[in-house]
């Protein structure tokens, strides 16, 4: 059985409009962060959608380990993908520490455990929001609610991790904290992790593949750099691209606008 996500064919469109043809793309591995790219409005929070269920392709599969999702029931398939948007910890009017319990119950009945309550305990002090548990979500800052939401994720310990620019709102200290947390948690929770990024620097960090989807289909996939260097990426985008290798071997990006 192959340990992955795959996604095969998938057709979709708003109203009558198409987004994607037929999409398909390479296996997404377990173990790996994979970063999704492209500009604005090519359909990359369209995907996570699709691949979390919130919306029906038209045609197509997604499987997760060689079972097709469609034939999971919608709660099922929310246990093992979580999905973090703009939204995630906004929807609630609720406490943080609740906010991250329940994300960690799930749909289990029965009391909270001990186990319960030193978990929640444990993310918050793992992302620096201890100080925060008492407070109303919708009353915190973008880049606070956003680490909610990255402890509601880490609380629900999916399969598939699907994170919808999560580092948006973060100073850039926590943006690197927030990566390398993604980073560690995939690979020693060996889940898919898929993660659309428009800070193409911070992205070659931390991701191990680079997805470019335009135009509906796939139109680059590969390690950062070989990405990077397609002509492609930088027409996707409409601007120049200069690669280079930091002190320490990083890969650092230049966009620039052509005239
Ligand atoms: N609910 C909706 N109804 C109709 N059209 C939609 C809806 N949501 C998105 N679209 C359209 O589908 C296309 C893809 O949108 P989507 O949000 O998936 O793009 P994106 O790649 O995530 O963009 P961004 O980088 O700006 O977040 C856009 O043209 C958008 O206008």
């Amino acid at each position: 059985m192959e340990m992955s996500l795959q996604v095969t064919g998938l057709r979709f469109g708003y109203h009558s409009t198409p987004l994607f043809s037929s999409l398909t793309a390479q296996p997404f591995k377990r173990g790996e962060v994979t970063a999704l790219i492209g500009p604005n409005g090519v359909g990359k929070s369209t995907l996570f959608q699709l691949l979390s269920g919130l919306l029906l392709p038209k045609e197509g599969t997604i499987a997760l380990d060689g079972v097709n999702l469609a034939a999971l029931s919608q709660r099922r398939r929310a246990e093992r993908i979580f999905l973090l948007t703009q939204h995630t910890a906004t929807r609630a009017a609720l406490r943080v520490f609740e906010v991250i319990l329940l994300a960690k119950r799930g749909w289990q009945s029965g009391k909270v455990t001990a186990d319960d309550i030193s978990k929640v305990e444990y993310l918050l002090d793992l992302l620096g929001i201890e100080h925060l548990a008492d407070r109303l979500v919708p009353e915190l800052s973008g880049g606070q609610q956003q680490l909610v939401a990255i402890g509601q994720a880490l609380a629900r310990d999916p399969d598939v991790l699907l994170l919808d620019e999560p580092t948006s709102a973060l100073d850039l200290r926590r943006q690197l904290e927030v990566m390398h947390l993604v980073q560690d948690v995939t690979r020693q929770r060996n889940i898919v992790t898929i993660a659309a990024l428009h800070d193409l620097n911070l992205a070659s960090r931390f991701a191990d593949r680079f997805l470019l989807i335009q135009d509906g289909a796939v139109k680059a996939d590969g390690s950062p750099e070989a990405v990077l260097e397609l002509g492609q990426t930088a027409s996707a985008y409409g601007v120049g691209l200069t690669i280079e290798r930091g002190s320490w071997g990083q890969l650092l990006v230049h966009p620039y606008l052509r005239r």
